[in-house]
């Protein structure tokens, strides 16, 4: 059995992991704002685990496409808090954050089970933090920064460069100590990538994790890419594409998705579940 070590848990990866989202930002580009008060993100903690999500991922700063500087005392000052009065909840706690100072103070909590990092632990300190604690640790490519990584992305081959670039950083965890138990890699999604670099990425989704050696993480929920495709402007009415964005990348082999809608994608995978099992 497939066993992802993830900080106080060991979660089974037979069948795909359901990660609901906890923006506690003021402008998360689907639900900034909503839960952002302590009390408010407690709420929704809960629900989310009664909907079924089996980890969730807390991030004090938007790093949708354009999004402005977070100061690191800012995301401290909104994570924190949350991650105090969760640390009990009984669930695995990711914390969304590219700062090592960021999720140093949160290790120090004891109130990290996965470090998912956009930036796959590049920031100075970072890896040897990481190989430090008992974390698992999400990998994810994205090509610049959230400023302006959507201004022209380009690749040769996307397929190839982000498996390329995480099979790298994949090496450097295994060399400092974090065992490939440990891992996941995630394609970025949005990240510096035009919509055919996504659907790309979305149908070659298999050959992304053996390149890189880990399994996957995926984040589809309510992004641009499916607005293009279904010219729904507003990310919270995206929820169809969202749920099959899932079930397609469950379907690909993806280990763990990144959803805001846990429920409705926790139906769509049991269904699958119920199909492969018949
Ligand atoms: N591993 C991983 N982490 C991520 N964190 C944030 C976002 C952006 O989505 P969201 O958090 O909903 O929005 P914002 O960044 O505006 O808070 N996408 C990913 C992703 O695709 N993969």
């Amino acid at each position: 059995m497939k066993t992802l070590q993830c900080g106080r848990f060991a979660l089974d990866l037979s069948r795909p992991l359901v990660m609901g989202i906890l923006n506690v930002t003021p402008d998360s580009f689907s639900d900034g704002g909503r839960f952002n008060r302590v009390d408010d993100a407690l709420a929704r903690a809960e629900s989310m685990l009664a909907e079924g999500a089996d980890i969730l991922d807390i991030g004090g700063e938007s790093t949708r496409p354009g999004a402005p500087y977070v100061s690191p005392e800012e995301e401290m000052a909104r994570v924190m808090p949350v991650l105090e009065k969760l640390r009990g909840i009984g669930a695995p706690l990711s914390l969304d954050t590219r700062r090592a100072e960021v999720m140093r103070e949160a290790i120090q909590l004891g109130a990290v089970d996965l470090i998912n990092d956009v930036s796959a632990l590049e920031d100075e300190g970072a890896l040897p933090l990481a190989a430090g604690s008992r974390a698992a640790v999400c990998l994810m490519h994205k090509q610049g920064n959230p400023d302006s990584m959507q201004d022209r992305p380009a690749y040769e081959d996307v397929v190839a460069e982000v498996g390329g670039y995480l099979q790298r950083r994949v090496r450097l965890c295994l060399d400092a100590g974090i065992e490939r138990e440990r891992l996941l890699v995630d394609p970025g999604f949005g990240f510096g990538k035009t919509l055919e670099h996504n659907l790309a990425l979305l149908a070659r989704l298999g050959e992304i994790e053996k390149i890189a050696g880990a399994p996957l993480l995926v984040g589809l929920s309510r992004k641009s890419m499916l607005g293009l495709i279904t010219g729904e402007q507003l990310p919270a009415e995206r929820l169809g594409a969202s749920v099959a964005a899932a079930l397609e990348s469950a379907r690909r082999g993806a280990a763990v998705v990144r959803v805001h809608d846990v429920k409705a994608t926790r139906q769509a995978l049991q269904l699958w579940q119920a199909l492969a099992q018949s």
